[in-house]
C-alpha cells in the first residue's frame, strides 16, 4: 500500500499534525507510524492526572539516558520520553503554559527574518490547539482539540505562593501570563479534560483529543519502528520515496515524508538515512548522501533544582498519594476519582513564578549578564539568548510550588512536604544527541553538556538561593519547619555549588536538535520545516526549536503540528 504523506512518530506534533492534515486533504492517504503501543483506555498511568511521573520507566518510556556529565559529578540523568500514542504528551506532568512574544518571534528573525514564524503566528496555533473550560480572562483557545482547565481542589497550603512572592516584588500575574507576558507570580491551567463521561478528570493528549478527530484516510499503525528514511539513489535534491522499517519493509511515500520522532530521536533518524555530520556517519559506516553539520546539535534542556520543605504537622500534601499509594488516604482518592468525584488525583501543578534576575536582585542580575556575555557569544542561539537577558519581558527563571516531595534523595519515607523547584529557562550550555552505530536499536548518545557554560552553574545557584529566600518569606515561612534540601548546611557559595552540582536535573525539555535556521548558523530545517538537501523531507517536533523558550514546551509543539500543517496542506 502506498501513502500520499508518511509521519514517522505518532507523538505530540505527530499526531496533531496528522489529524489536521488529514481533514484538510480528505483525498490523500495518510500513514502515522509509531513505535510504541496504544495506551488501553483504562491506563491508570496515562490518564489520571495525579498519577503524572508513574508512567516514566514503564513500558510507555524510552527510558534513554544522557553520557556522563562531566560537569555535574560525572552522573548520568535520565531522559524520559513518551513511547506510546500520544508520546511525551502521555507522559507528561500537564503543565501548560506559553513564553514570552519575544521567544517565539526570534524563531522569525533567525531564519532570514520571515514572517512564517512570530508570535502571532504561534499564539494562532497554539490557541487553534486548546480547548479551556474556565473562566480567567486569559488567552485560550476554545474550540480546539486539547483541553485545559484550572485544577479544581488544591492543598490548602498554595494559598501562601502568590502573596509571599508578591511580597519580595513580583507582580501577581492570574489569567494574564498565557498571553506573551509570563512574567510574574501567577497559577496557570493544566491539560486536564475536566468532564468526560462519568465526570473524571482525566488526561487530555493528542491521542485522546486529536486522533479521534482525523479523518478516515489517516491510517496509524502502532509498535512499528521506522529505521530510516529511503531515499531514489542519484536524486539531488534528495528524493525520499518513503520510509524502511526495522525489519526491512518499505512503505512508500508519494509526497512527503515527515519525522515526528521528538528531539531526541528525529536528528538519529536523518543520521541513519545518510544526512548528518560526516564524521558521525563515517564513524558508524552510513553513506553520507547529504552532509548537514547541524544535526543533533544545539542540544538545550531546562535545568532545575529542588528546595524541599518539611510542612507544620496540621498540613497534609500530596505525598501520601505518590509515596503511600496503598495507603488509606490514597485508596479513598482514587475511589472518589473512579466516581467522577472530586478527588486529590485530579491535581497536577498550579502555583507558578517566571521572573527575570532583576527580580531578583539588580547584583544577580549583572553578575550574571557578565557571566553570558565573557566570553562574547558568537553562535546566533547565544546571541539571541543574551538578548533575552536585556529584555524584561522573558524569564529567566521559573519556579513551581510543587505539594509534595520532589527532591534529589530519596523520599525520607514520612511526612508531608512541599518543594520549589527553580529551573534555568536559558542555560547557555549547549550539547548534541547523535546515532554511536548504524543500528535503530541502539540507543542513542545523548550529551546536554549540562553546565558546561558556567553562566549555568550561578544561574542555578541564583535561582535556588532565591527560592529559600521565598521559603523565609511571610505567609509561606509560617506553613514549615525545617529544609530537608538542599538543608540550612549550605550556606558558602562552594556549598551551594557542590549541592547544585549533585542535585541538578532535568525538566525533561530537550529542543533545538533540528533547529530551524539558517544552514551555515546549523541549521537542519528550514521555515518550512524541510530538511536541507532534500525536497520532501520534513522535521515537524520540538526538535525544530531553535532556542529553548522560557515555558513547558508541549503547547509549541502542538503549535509547531498547527503551523506546518498549514504549510504542509498549502503546498499539496
Ligand atoms: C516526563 C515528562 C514531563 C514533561 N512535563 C511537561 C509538562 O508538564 N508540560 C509541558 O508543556 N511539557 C512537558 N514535557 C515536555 C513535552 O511533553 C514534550 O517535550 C513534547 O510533548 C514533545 O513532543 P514531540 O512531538 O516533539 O515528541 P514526542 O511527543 O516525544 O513524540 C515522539 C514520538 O515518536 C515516536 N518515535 C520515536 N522514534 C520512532 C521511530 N523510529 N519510529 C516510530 N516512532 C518513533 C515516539 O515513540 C513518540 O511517540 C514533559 C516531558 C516528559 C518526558
Amino acid at each position: 500500500k502506498e501513502y500520499d504523506y508518511i509521519i514517522v512518530g505518532g507523538g505530540t506534533a505527530g499526531l496533531a499534525l496528522a489529524t489536521r492534515l488529514s481533514t484538510s486533504l480528505p483525498e490523500s492517504p495518510i500513514l502515522v507510524i509509531e513505535a510504541g503501543p496504544a495506551a488501553a483506555v483504562d491506563e491508570l498511568r496515562i490518564t489520571v492526572p495525579g498519577f503524572r511521573g508513574s508512567g516514566l520507566g514503564s513500558i510507555y518510556d524510552w527510558n534513554f539516558t544522557t553520557t556522563a556529565q562531566p560537569h555535574i559529578a560525572n552522573r548520568t540523568i535520565d531522559v524520559n520520553r513518551g513511547k506510546v500514542l500520544g508520546g511525551s504528551s502521555a507522559l507528561n506532568y500537564l503543565c501548560y503554559d506559553r513564553a514570552a512574544a519575544a521567544e517565539y518571534d526570534a524563531w522569525g528573525s533567525l531564519i532570514n527574518n520571515t514572517d512564517r514564524w512570530n508570535w502571532d503566528v504561534m499564539l494562532s496555533a497554539m490557541l487553534k490547539s486548546e480547548n479551556f473550560t474556565g473562566e480567567d480572562g486569559d488567552k485560550h483557545g476554545r474550540t480546539g482539540p486539547i483541553r485545559t482547565t484550572y485544577n479544581r481542589k488544591v492543598p490548602e497550603f498554595l494559598s501562601t505562593w502568590k502573596p509571599s512572592l508578591n511580597k519580595l516584588g513580583v507582580p501577581i500575574n492570574d489569567g494574564a501570563s498565557l498571553g506573551g507576558k509570563p512574567v510574574g507570580v501567577m497559577y496557570q491551567p493544566t491539560n486536564i479534560n475536566p468532564n468526560p463521561e462519568p465526570g473524571r478528570w482525566t488526561r487530555s493528549n493528542s491521542a485522546t483529543d486529536y486522533l479521534p478527530l482525523a479523518g478516515s484516510n489517516l491510517e496509524v499503525r502502532t509498535n512499528t519502528r521506522v529505521a530510516k528514511v529511503d531515499f531514489i539513489p542519484g536524486s539531488q535534491p534528495l528524493l525520499a520515496s518513503g520510509v524502511v522499517l526495522e525489519d526491512g519493509t518499505k512503505i512508500t511515500a508519494r509526497k512527503e515524508v515527515i519525522l515526528s520522532a521528538g528531539a531526541v530521536q528525529s536528528p538519529g533518524l536523518l543520521e541513519l538515512s545518510g544526512i548528518g555530520q560526516p564524521a558521525v556517519l563515517n564513524a558508524a559506516n552510513i553513506t553520507v548522501l547529504r552532509a548537514l553539520p547541524g544535526v543533533g546539535e544545539n542540544y538545550q534542556d531546562h535545568i532545575r533544582l529542588s528546595n524541599v520543605y518539611r510542612l507544620k504537622d496540621n498540613y497534609s500534601s500530596f505525598d501520601p498519594m505518590i509515596y503511600d499509594n496503598t495507603g488509606s488516604i490514597a485508596t479513598e482518592q482514587l475511589r472518589l476519582w473512579l466516581a467522577g468525584k472530586p478527588s486529590w488525583y485530579d491535581y497536577t501543578s498550579t502555583a507558578y513564578a517566571f521572573l527575570n534576575w532583576d527580580l531578583i536582585n539588580t547584583t544577580t542580575q549583572s553578575t550574571l549578564a557578565h557571566l553570558a556575555s565573557h566570553p562574547s557569544p558568537t553562535h546566533a542561539v547565544d546571541i539571541q539568548k543574551s538578548k533575552f537577558l536585556t529584555d524584561p519581558s522573558v524569564p529567566q527563571l521559573e519556579i513551581i510550588m510543587e505539594s509534595n516531595f520532589v527532591g534529589a534523595t530519596p523520599y525520607p519515607g514520612t511526612g508531608n512536604f512541599v518543594t520549589l523547584i527553580s529551573s534555568v529557562m536559558h542555560p547557555l550550555s549547549r550539547g548534541s544527541v547523535h546515532i554511536s552505530n548504524s543500528s535503530i536499536h541502539s540507543p542513542p548518545l545523548i550529551n546536554p553538556s549540562y553546565l558546561s557554560h558556567p553562566y549555568d552553574i550561578q544561574a542555578l545557584i541564583a535561582g535556588a538561593k532565591y527560592a529559600r529566600r521565598i521559603a523565609h518569606t511571610k505567609p509561606l515561612s509560617d506553613i514549615w519547619t525545617q529544609e530537608v534540601e538542599p538543608g540550612q548546611k549550605i550556606e558558602t557559595d562552594a556549598e551551594w555549588e557542590a549541592f547544585a552540582r549533585s542535585a541538578m536535573g532535568s525538566f525533561f525539555h530537550p529542543v533545538g536538535t533540528c533547529a530551524m535556521l539558517p544552514e551555515k548558523e546549523g541549521g537542519v530545517v528550514d521555515a518550512e520545516l524541510k530538511v536541507y538537501g532534500t525536497s520532501n523531507v520534513r522535521v515537524v517536533d520540538c526538535s525544530v526549536i531553535p532556542v529553548l523558550l522560557s515555558a513547558h514546551i508541549q503547547t509549541a509543539a502542538y503549535g509547531i503540528a498547527e503551523v506546518a500543517a498549514g504549510v504542509i496542506a498549502g503546498r499539496a
